[in-house]
């Protein structure tokens, strides 16, 4: 997602309506994975509580992407700058 396309699925049953769902990935770059996730989620009617990832590259603000989408993100480590 960061360099080019790419393309995220869910099973149409693998969220039940009102779902409390927490969002968990390694890592948040540029935010597409993340936000992708978001949609699909939000789209199959789940509620995302939270959202969590272990490393989170700050200078390509995907995290600040994803916050501003209403998603509170957690993430344990920051770095600024994206190796
Ligand atoms: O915030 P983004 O810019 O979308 O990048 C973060 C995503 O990139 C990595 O996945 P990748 O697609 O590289 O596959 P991988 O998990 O198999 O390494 C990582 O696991 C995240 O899912
Ligand atoms: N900048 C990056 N470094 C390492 N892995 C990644 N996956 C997505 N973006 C990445």
């Amino acid at each position: 997602m960061e360099y080019g396309e790419a393309t995220v699925e869910i099973h149409k049953d693998a969220i039940k309506p009102a779902s409390r769902v927490l969002l968990v990935d390694d890592l948040v770059a540029t935010g597409g994975t993340m936000l992708a996730g978001v949609e699909l989620i939000r789209r199959s009617g789940g509620n995302i509580v939270e959202a969590c990832a272990v490393l989170e590259f700050t200078d390509l603000e995907g995290g600040k992407k994803i916050r501003a989408n209403n998603v509170p993100l957690f993430t344990l480590l920051q770095n600024d700058g994206s190796m």
